[in-house]
């Protein structure tokens, strides 16, 4: 408990001349929230009806002992613990201080950390969920302590939870050439016209890359390996196939990926749409299988994985069997 001789009340009409000890809010539903004193401003005559307006009829003078902090103080030191690569801190206002993103990246939180925060008393730790895409600017946190003074060792106690961890930095997303192989008898053989190109293009220019070469191809394994190998010796960054990743018996994609590959991550997602979408390595080099699902519908797995995979995120078979949890996006 904080011990109350730290604060002295002073009726408002009586306060002209003292400096305030804290921020002062002033809520119009509808229409604003905000600071309207600061910390430090030094109480004029004309601000005493504003504050009986707000609704203060005392202040507080604070003498804080040893052992304690000003909220603003150790708003400050739990968001600098906080920040990690390409994170912004403001300046307190009211008490808390937000975090915003320098870059257009990939948020990456760590929940173990922030519940570990939030477990001791008196903090207040309010982070977005991990793996948002946010642009340069974008709010990621906001952090508080509850009290006007708090206890020192708080803050401490978080700091040491923090020390050397990461809870919450953007990724940057890596300018990639993708080689696109487009699979389907219908396609190749002029029946249709490839719709695939142009969605997975639009995609990946949202993240600054690129489709490098597209390439067409029946369905037929040995002819859907050639094109995998093509690409790995052209060095692209990324493979996508598309076409042929379900069930019949002209769905060749996922084997010619298999073969083509050093690690399969998964093929199915529990996601929908685009539970047919394949992840899988040859080295470094991600092969990607894309569902006919992204041809239809505007959000699909391929928009929850892409993200990831451009700002090199490692994606684990485990994460993908908890994907189906708030992983249904309507089909
Ligand atoms: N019995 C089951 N039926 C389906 C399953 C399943 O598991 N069991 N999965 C469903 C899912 S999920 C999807 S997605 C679709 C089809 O998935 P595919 O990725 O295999 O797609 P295709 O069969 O090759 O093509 C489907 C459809 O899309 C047209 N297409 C394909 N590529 C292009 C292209 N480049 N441009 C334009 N149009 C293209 C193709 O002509 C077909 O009309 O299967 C569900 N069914
Ligand atoms: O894999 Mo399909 O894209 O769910 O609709």
């Amino acid at each position: 408990m904080v011990d109350n001789s730290m604060l002295k009340e002073i009726k408002v009409e009586d306060a002209v001349g003292y400096t305030l000890a804290h921020d002062l809010t002033k809520i119009i539903p509808g229409e604003f929230k905000g600071r309207i004193f600061k910390k430090g401003h030094v109480i004029q005559k004309e601000d005493i009806p504003e504050l009986l307006k707000i609704g203060k009829e005392h202040i507080y003078v604070l003498n804080i002992k040893e052992g304690y902090l000003h909220e603003n103080d150790a708003a400050y030191r739990l968001a600098k613990a906080i920040a990690g690569k390409n994170v912004l801190l403001d300046e307190p206002h009211e008490g808390k201080i937000t975090l915003t993103s320098k870059i257009f990246g990939l948020v990456k939180v760590n929940e173990t950390l922030i519940n570990q925060i939030n477990s001791i008393p008196d903090l207040a730790l309010a982070t977005v969920f991990n793996n948002k895409v946010v642009q340069p600017g974008g709010k990621l946190a906001g952090t508080r302590a509850l009290p006007l003074i708090i206890e020192e060792e708080k803050v401490n106690r978080a700091e040491a939870l923090l020390e050397g961890k990461i809870a919450i930095e953007v990724k940057e997303f890596k300018k990639s050439k993708v080689g696109l192989v487009t699979t389907g008898s219908e396609v190749y053989k002029g029946r249709i016209k490839d719709r695939f190109g142009p969605i997975v293009k639009k995609k990946l220019n949202y993240f600054g890359s690129d489709v490098v070469e597209q390439r067409f191809v029946p369905d037929d394994v040995e002819l859907i390996k050639r094109e995998i190998e093509y690409f790995l010796k052209q060095q692209v960054d990324i493979i996508m196939l598309t076409g042929g990743m379900s069930v019949d018996p002209d769905d060749r994609t996922p084997y010619a990926i298999r073969e083509m590959s050093t690690k399969v991550v998964t093929q199915g997602t529990p996601i929908l749409p685009g539970s047919n979408l394949m992840i899988a390595y040859n080295n470094d080099t991600p092969i990607l299988g894309l569902p006919g699902g992204v041809l239809h519908d505007p959000y699909t797995s391929f928009d929850v994985v892409l993200p990831r995979i451009l700002a090199n995120d490692p994606i684990t078979k485990e994460e993908i069997n908890r994907s189906g949890y708030g992983g249904y996006y309507g089909c």
